[in-house]
């Protein structure tokens, strides 16, 4: 069966695309992160989906993007922070290597800021941030096999880190 060496997960900002590229890079594989697929297939960023046609419609085109991702990717797959909602995506993830990045608000303010191509933390981040995660950190929890935390650790670190814990979850 064709899977993805390992899926990525965590909220916004916490570095899934940063660190998948360099997870693919040591262990020679391809990175495919679900944000580019969208973007590339409908010819405008995420910021324009969202602002468009709504946050649900952004959500179904992101479910059908990850399911096709995680059927036939073979190297690291990055989501989006907001893949985790959908409850059948959950579902699928139950068979895949999942790792969730995880890190505190602070370290959350200081990678996203006010950085408008993140169109859900627009608007005072740091609240938005909070109520992101009460909503989410317990998806994150169960859709994961292992949790990474990002916090103070550079990415290269944080790479080094997931690929330690893939290699306790091949072994
Ligand atoms: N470990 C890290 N330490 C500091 N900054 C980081 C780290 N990982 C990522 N970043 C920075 O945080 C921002 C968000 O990273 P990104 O990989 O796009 O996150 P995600 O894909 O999870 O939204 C980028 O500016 C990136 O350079
Ligand atoms: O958490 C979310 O709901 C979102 C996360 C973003 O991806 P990143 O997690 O890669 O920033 C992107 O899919 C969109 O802005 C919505
Ligand atoms: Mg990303």
């Amino acid at each position: 069966m064709t899977a993805p060496r390992v899926v990525l997960v965590g909220p916004m900002g916490v570095g899934k695309s940063t660190v998948g590229a360099l997870v693919a890079e040591r262990l020679g594989c391809v990175y495919r992160d679900t944000d580019d697929d969208i973007v590339a297939a409908q010819g405008r960023t995420i910021a324009d989906i969202f602002v468009d046609e709504g946050e649900p419609a952004f959500r179904a085109i992101e479910k059908q993007a990850v399911h096709k991702a995680l059927a036939e990717h073979e190297g690291v797959l990055a989501l989006g922070g907001g893949a985790i909602l959908d409850e059948d995506t959950r579902t699928l993830l139950a068979a895949h290597l999942v790792v969730y990045l995880s890190m505190d608000v602070e370290e959350a303010v200081k990678r996203t800021g006010l950085n408008t191509a993140r169109p859900l933390l627009a608007v005072n981040p740091r609240r938005q941030w909070r109520e992101l995660m009460d909503a989410r950190r317990h998806l994150y929890t169960e859709v994961a096999g292992a949790v990474v935390a990002t916090d103070g650790r550079t990415p290269e670190e944080v790479a080094q880190a997931v690929l330690d814990a893939l290699e306790l979850k091949e072994a």
